[in-house]
């Protein structure tokens, strides 16, 4: 699990490490990792160009000690102080080693930045002397030190100029606006260096290849179809019949033992998928993809069952909070504005925010669709999804996606865990299905059992953020 805590929570666990070592040794674990990223990167030190850019706290003092280390190993290291006070001992061990400070400037010919700022102490934004030296590095790397300077760390949310970088080398722990959009577009690839913090169960989580294979339903040797989870699905009508068909598609995944119909479009599901069979008992149901002015019926319908819930597209319209049944709604930024009154805009600036707020309101697992998809819980952390390509942002996506979902839910998982599992799922699906090209929403769905077998192999390793 990729787990990101708060600052007040990071605050905590190294106050506890910080008076059990001497003094500067934590800020030595950072700057050494952060060193070692850079080299990594830059494939060498020797005769490379790096400009570090210093604020005025231990943020700087990470990046100065990881200047002063590089420095030692043959790199050009500049420092440009953008505020008016910068880390005493850094700047000392960065001297001796032979690196300089100056004025930002724009012939320095570097290959790489440092952004040393401000760290998890920043407020959103940057000051004006740190975006006139940014503007200096157009075009150059950008290593975030812990966080791109300028987002807001608890909340992934932005307020003003931020940095963008390539990669963030961060401390102890991932950190909210790693996982969380609109932040976590701007870290590029996240990498964690260890400090042996002692943590607390954390705000938010991303489900690695480990979780999910944790996760999954796998057929007891005994099994049959019926133990595996029957999944129903009333989507789709005359206007929208491919919803139907794509929601089939996606809850044909094989996680359940057999898939329910109900709906207009059932000669086109059965074309695609002869084993789909009609109304019946299930475990779960799917409602609303393409469900067009029918969807309130239809949800209505699988209301009565009693059995949890998968609550899509247009039946999202007819959700009463609280829902008072297992569920999982599963808007996207546009829809969950409609439902709660919120402005879209709004949505997509804090998701984070919104999910939460709408989970605790309908007391249901919400799924706020988007780059990094949000499974919010009235309870426990909220999961951010890391898989997928932006290729998957094409139509029908969505149908597939609340169809996957509706068959965890079917064999057993909570809503909780199936919507994180599900959405990892389509992500990683989509990335299989797209291999750098574009993709079909039903790519999507034909990818997903080649998807489940590689995850349920040991072999696979965490993927990158
Ligand atoms: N506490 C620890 O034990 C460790 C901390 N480490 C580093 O220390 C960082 C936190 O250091 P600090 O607590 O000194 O805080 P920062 O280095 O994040 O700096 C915060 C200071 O910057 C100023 N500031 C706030 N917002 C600003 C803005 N938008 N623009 C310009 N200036 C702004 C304020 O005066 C504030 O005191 C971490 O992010 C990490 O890089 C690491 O060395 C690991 C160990
Ligand atoms: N930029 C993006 N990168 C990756 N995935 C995305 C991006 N934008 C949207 N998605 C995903 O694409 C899917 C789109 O679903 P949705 O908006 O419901 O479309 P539709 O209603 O047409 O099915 C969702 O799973 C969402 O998380
Ligand atoms: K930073």
């Amino acid at each position: 699990m990729r787990r990101a805590h708060t600052v007040e929570q990071v605050r905590a666990a190294e106050g506890e490490l910080l008076a059990r070592l001497p003094e500067g040794a934590l800020m030595q674990r950072a700057a050494a990792g952060l060193a070692h990223a850079v080299i990594d990167l830059l494939d060498g030190a020797y005769g490379r160009r790096v400009v570090l850019l210093i604020g005025p706290g231990d943020n700087g003092g990470d990046a100065l000690w990881a200047g002063a280390m590089l420095a030692r190993r043959g790199a050009a290291v500049e420092a440009w102080l953008v505020a008016d006070r910068a880390h005493e001992a850094g700047l000392t061990a960065l001297r001796a080693a032979g690196g300089r400070v100056a004025e930002p400037h724009p012939d320095h010919g570097a290959d790489l930045a440092l952004d040393g700022i401000v760290g998890i102490g920043g407020r959103p934004g940057l000051r004006d002397g740190a975006v006139a030296a940014l503007r200096h590095l157009d075009g150059v790397p950008v290593v975030a030190v812990d966080i791109p300077s300028g987002v807001d760390v608890d909340t992934g949310e932005l307020d003003g100029p931020h940095v963008e970088a390539a990669l963030t080398v961060t401390f102890g722990t991932h950190k909210v606006a790693h996982l969380v959009d609109p932040a976590s577009a701007a870290c590029g690839v996240v990498h964690l260096v260890d400090l042996g913090l002692a943590l607390p169960e954390p705000a938010v989580e991303a489900l690695q290849p480990a979780d999910v294979r944790g996760l999954l339903p796998r057929p007891a040797s005994d099994a049959h179809k019926y133990t595996r989870g029957v999944v129903g699905v009333r989507a789709g009508s005359a206007h929208y019949p491919g919803a139907a068909r794509l929601a089939v598609a996606g809850a044909s995944c094989g996680l359940a033992g057999m898939v329910r119909f109900v709906g207009d479009a059932a000669d086109g599901v059965r074309a695609d998928h002869p084993e789909v069979v009609g109304e019946g008992r299930v475990q779960a149901w799917v409602v609303g993809p393409g469900g067009g002015d029918a969807a309130g019926e239809a949800l209505a319908a699988a209301l009565a069952d009693g059995v949890a819930l998968v609550v899509d597209a247009d039946a999202l319209a007819h959700v009463d909070a609280p829902f008072g049944v297992p569920a999982v709604l599963t808007p996207h930024a546009g829809e969950l504005a409609a439902m709660t009154g919120a402005d879209r805009a709004d949505v997509e600036a804090r998701p984070l925010h919104h999910a939460r707020a709408a989970a605790d309101h309908y007391g249901a697992v919400v799924l706020l669709k988007g780059r990094h998809t949000l499974v919010a819980d009235p309870a426990g952390p909220v999961r951010a999804t890391t898989t997928g390509v932006p290729w998957l942002a094409t139509a029908g996506a969505g149908d597939v996606l609340a169809g996957v979902i509706g068959a965890l839910l079917a064999s057993g998982l909570s809503p909780y865990d199936a919507a994180s599992a599900g959405s990892w799922l389509h992500g990683a699906a989509a990335t299989l299905a797209s291999g750098g090209g574009p993709l079909t929403a039903g790519d999507v769905a034909r990818a997903l059992p080649e998807t489940v077998r590689r995850v349920l192999d040991p072999g696979m390793e965490e993927s990158p953020a």
